[in-house]
């Protein structure tokens, strides 16, 4: 598990729940996947990663996936592959984020939340990354044979 910011304060005590989030890693036929910035109000505002959100009551994290896509970024997507589970205990919240590779989907990209975009490959332009994405970043670096710093900072 990562730990982010570990010297703030919690919220929740020592056996607070954990958060499920849905995450889609898209991927291009060029290899490029999509990364996203966090909207103003929003925890850690600004920063990158890979679009997604948490999964409701009810829902499977594909369905959460399926719904947030919508939401964030106005697009339909094809099948949902789920690739690695990573849980970071994050001062705000402890969540466990479920990335999942996607490599179809209908529709242009329309960021409803007034976030940027950018299709990225390694090392990652944009900065900065969020905590809880960089490990996919390694994944990707070790799928690549990708060798050196996969980001900024
Ligand atoms: N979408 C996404 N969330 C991530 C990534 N890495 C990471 O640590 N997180 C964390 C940040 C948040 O604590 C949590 C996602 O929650 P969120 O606040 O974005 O979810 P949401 O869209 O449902 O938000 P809201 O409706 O509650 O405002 O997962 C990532 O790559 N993508």
């Amino acid at each position: 598990m990562l730990v982010a910011d570990g010297d703030r304060p919690r919220e929740g005590g020592p056996d607070r729940k954990e958060v499920e989030v849905a995450v889609g890693v898209l991927v291009r036929a060029d290899g490029r996947f999509l990364l996203t910035s966090r909207p103003e109000g929003k925890v850690y505002a600004g920063y990158w990663e890979f679009p997604g959100g948490k999964v409701e009551p009810g829902e499977s994290v594909e369905d959460a996936l399926r719904r947030e896509l919508v939401e964030e970024i106005g697009v339909r997507i094809g099948a949902v592959h789920p690739w690695r589970v990573e849980r970071v205990d994050y001062p705000h919240a402890l969540v466990r984020l479920n990335f999942c590779k996607v490599y179809e989907w209908d529709g242009e990209l329309h960021m409803h939340e007034g976030q940027q975009f950018a299709w990225e490959e390694l090392p990652v332009a944009v900065a900065p990354v969020l905590p809880g994405t960089v490990p996919v970043l390694q994944w990707f670096a070790q799928e690549r044979s990708f060798t050196g710093a996969t980001h900024a900072g």
